[in-house]
């Protein structure tokens, strides 16, 4: 129910620096330009407008083409029947990395030489992330795949673009071991991905022939993915994946609406996206140092989700995810980096129309998903603002007035300052008229934890029809620097307190190696009495006694007022 809510509320988005984002394909101008796509193209009975047949894979491909051709200067082709990218949802993904790239979340990596280097794990026939990234960003790549078409239309689809073929190098992600090597009755790395159509054709063969992947783990049985590909030494700013997936064919059917082709081996990997992307997780550790993000597109929800905790356990720095909605289509990015965050709590450098985000990174365990959305609910309140929170969904709602959009942007509301609701909603005397929605600024925070010490807080706007419509971002924009100064202030205050209890620590590793008549002579009577009776050194383990002591300790410098602030 509730997510069914959320997504009324919550738009489809494209990213906002998609060049598609404010002026989608236009199908008339395009086959007027381009004669081998007017046959393609009519009228739509209903509105008029220019539509394709998305179940036809040529009408679809040939769109491609001329999208690729007039928008970004690109000569491409795929044979029939390869998986045919879409232009705007592709351009989200490079995006995104740019984002993630542009952040400043985590430190940058030496030795990538100049400018922004790249891994495209599963490049395809259409080679289509690499060459959106070198000719919209400059962008260097290496592409790799493990299917003789793909490697062969990559390749061709690099020297059809002269002035990018420098920065794109296409790779074979082949066995690190070598046939003999691995005894015949086994079953080699790729062996379904790469040899037989007709082990392929058969859904139940796949399952059985792998006979390895267990339920509960789907374990990944293909050939090299990034240990074996990527060379020694070699770096990179990031790598990229949109994984094979499903499991099997049945699973992968085929999209009533669209066409958009897809052979068996592009579409199905033996353990579906799980095992693939636990596949590059695993690799991601061994070569923590070569990349500074690694990331990959999620087909599943619930796989983001068992992913993400995948990435907890091998201990990441930092996660990131987002949501790439184009069309029907809805997917997940999901990056990660072993490298030193920076400790920076950043602003999503994005600004968006519909939606606004910010991260708050590096929180102490204080400050979770629950006690950041009472913060945000006082600051509003604090504004005079009528605020529903509903602490089960992370969620407040939030109504205002041109007066308490006002009073948060020219005197800024301090989130400990008075609560002056002028909520129209709650008065009791019935004399308050309900205010126009045009004269109202309605607008959704939620709060997510993304991992511990991590939290995402997001702002949707359901609709820009009020007139206050435009001071959405900038009223965003001060509870992010409102939370995030008090964020900072409160882990201060703890801080001081933290350090304390370091500094007890080491003098109790001093104290350890007194004797307990030295301990009495200090005055720290109770714990020496303590640890006199027999009782207690032998029941309780000393680790507990130190705790004890350690408090006591505190508490009595408190009590002595030695400065320290709780
Ligand atoms: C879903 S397709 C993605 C193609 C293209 N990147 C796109 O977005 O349209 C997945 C690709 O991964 C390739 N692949 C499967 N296993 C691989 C591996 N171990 N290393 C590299 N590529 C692999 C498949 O051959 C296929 O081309």
């Amino acid at each position: 129910m509730q997510s069914k809510k959320r997504r009324r509320l919550e738009p489809p988005s494209i990213h906002p620096r998609n060049r598609y984002s404010e002026n989608p394909p236009d199908f008339h101008l395009l086959a007027s330009l381009y004669p081998s796509f007017k046959p393609y193209v009519f009228s739509s009975p209903r509105d008029g407008r220019a539509r394709i047949d998305w179940t036809d894979f040529n009408a679809t491909r040939e769109l491609t083409r001329v999208l690729l051709l007039h928008d970004h200067s690109l000569n491409w082709w795929i044979p029939d029947g390869q998986l045919c990218p879409t232009v705007p949802n592709r351009s989200n993904y490079i995006h995104w990395i740019e984002d993630l790239l542009s952040s400043d979340v985590v430190e940058k990596i030496d030795g990538c030489g100049d400018g922004v280097r790249g891994f495209d794990i599963g490049t395809g026939a259409n080679c289509i992330y690499p060459l959106l990234g070198a000719s919209l960003r400059g962008w260097r790549f290496v592409g790799s795949d493990v299917t003789d078409v793909a490697l062969e239309w990559a390749q061709r689809n690099v020297e059809s673009n002269p002035h990018l073929s420098d920065l794109i190098e296409i790779r074979q992600a082949e066995d690190i071991l070598p046939r003999e090597e691995t005894g015949t009755d086994q079953l080699l790395p790729g062996e379904i991905a790469l040899n037989s159509e007709e082990k392929l054709s058969n859904d139940s063969c796949i399952v059985q022939k792998v006979g390895m992947i267990s339920d509960e783990r789907k374990v990944y049985q293909g050939p090299p993915v990034l240990v074996g590909v990527v060379r020694d030494g070699e770096k990179f700013d990031f790598c990229m994946c949109n994984p094979p997936f499903f499991e099997s064919i049945a699973e992968a059917g085929r999209n009533p609406k669209s066409s958009c082709g897809g052979t068996l081996e592009e579409m199905v990997c033996p353990g579906g996206e799980q095992a693939f992307i636990t596949r590059i997780i695993e690799d991601s550790v061994a070569l923590k140092h070569s990349f500074r993000w690694f990331t990959s597109m999620v087909g599943r929800k619930a796989n983001l989700k068992l992913l993400t905790s995948k990435l907890r356990e091998v201990g990441v720095s930092v996660v990131k995810t987002t949501e790439f909605v184009q069309g029907y289509t809805c997917r997940w990015g999901l990056g990660w980096s072993f490298m030193s965050p920076t400790r920076k709590m950043i602003t999503s450098q994005v600004p968006e129309k519909n939606h606004q985000s910010f991260m708050l990174e590096g929180l102490q365990r204080q400050f979770g998903a629950m006690q950041v959305l009472k913060l945000v609910e006082s600051f509003f309140l604090a504004s005079g603002a009528c605020c529903k929170c509903n602490l089960s969904s992370f969620i407040v709602d939030i109504n205002a007035s041109h007066q308490n959009c006002d009073a948060i942007l020219n005197y800024g509301p301090h989130i400990s300052g008075e609560c002056v609701s002028q909520c129209p909603y709650e008065t009791t005397s019935g004399t308050n008229s309900l205010p126009s929605p045009l004269d109202e600024l309605s607008f959704r925070v939620s709060v997510f934890e993304q991992i511990p010490g991590t939290l995402l807080v997001r702002g949707s706007l359901p609709n820009r029809q009020s007139r206050l419509s435009g001071l959405f971002s900038s009223i965003f924009q001060k509870l992010e620097e409102t939370l995030k100064k008090e964020i900072k202030d409160k882990g201060n205050r703890r801080c001081g307190t933290k350090q304390a209890v370091e500094w007890q620590g080491s003098l109790l590793q001093d104290l350890r190696f007194l004797s307990l008549d030295e301990l009495e002579d200090m005055g720290i009577k109770r714990i020496s009495e303590a640890l006199s009776t027999e009782q207690i050194s032998l029941k309780i383990p000393w680790s507990l006694v130190v705790a004890y002591f350690s408090v006591s300790v505190v508490a009595c410098m408190f009590t002595f007022g030695l400065g320290m602030d709780i």
